[in-house]
């Protein structure tokens, strides 16, 4: 029975991976070691992150991590009860998201960065599906700093894939995939350093 809680090793890098119900492409060496570090310092040091929170039952709770919104500035994005109104991209965002673009073939507008500042801050289950984004959507998600666990967890069939985002790594989700699969960075007891994430996304 306890292979019930075990994660299936990710199959294979840099090409699409199709699985039940949607697809990924996970590239760990998207960025060498110089840019992925200039890339973590930057962002440390330049984004405006916030500690957002959410209503839950007449209380604010805070989230267990920093966030940012960048984008275009007609684009505001809603999730778990707020309302994001986005910062200006920035050079660094630009570049990144050129870079992205290309290898998705998708123009994205908008992007969620968000900072985990040790083992104890996470994301839980959830899907990028929200409204704005529309039918199967396209998400590229590109990591900085510490390496931490993204579990996906099939919705009807209870499957699951664990990939370790590395320093510098792309991951692409699309096809179905947000529809069928919630995602999630757990918290971990490891002492780990920070970590910045951006999801690129495309608001209708
Ligand atoms: O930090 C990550 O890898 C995932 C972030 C995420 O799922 C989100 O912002 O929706
Ligand atoms: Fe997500």
């Amino acid at each position: 029975m306890e292979q019930l809680d075990m994660f299936a090793p990710a199959p294979d890098y840099n090409k699409t991976i199709k699985i039940n119900n949607g697809e990924y492409i996970y590239i760990p060496n998207f960025y060498g070691r110089i840019m992925a570090n200039y890339y973590l310092q930057q962002f440390t040091n330049t984004i405006e992150w916030k500690q957002e929170s959410m209503n839950m039952y007449g209380k604010q709770i805070p989230f267990p991590r920093l966030t940012a919104w960048y984008g275009e500035n007609d684009k505001p994005y809603s999730f778990s009860g707020i309302t994001l109104q986005p910062h200006p991209w920035t050079k660094e965002l630009i570049e990144i998201k050129d870079k992205i673009d290309h290898k998705a073939q998708v123009k994205f507008n908008s992007v969620l960065l968000n900072r985990y500042r040790n083992g104890n801050d996470s994301i839980s289950w959830h899907t990028d599906a929200e409204k704005e984004l529309g039918k199967n959507p396209v998400i590229a998600s590109v990591n900085f700093g510490a390496e931490r666990k993204f579990q996906l967890k099939h919705m009807h069939t209870d499957e699951k894939i664990e990939l370790n985002l590395k320093h510098g790594s792309l991951l692409i989700m699309k096809g179905e995939l947000q529809h069928f699969w919630k995602h999630q960075v757990p918290k971990t007891k490891m002492k780990v350093e920070e970590r910045i994430n951006l999801t690129f996304r495309v608001i209708k």
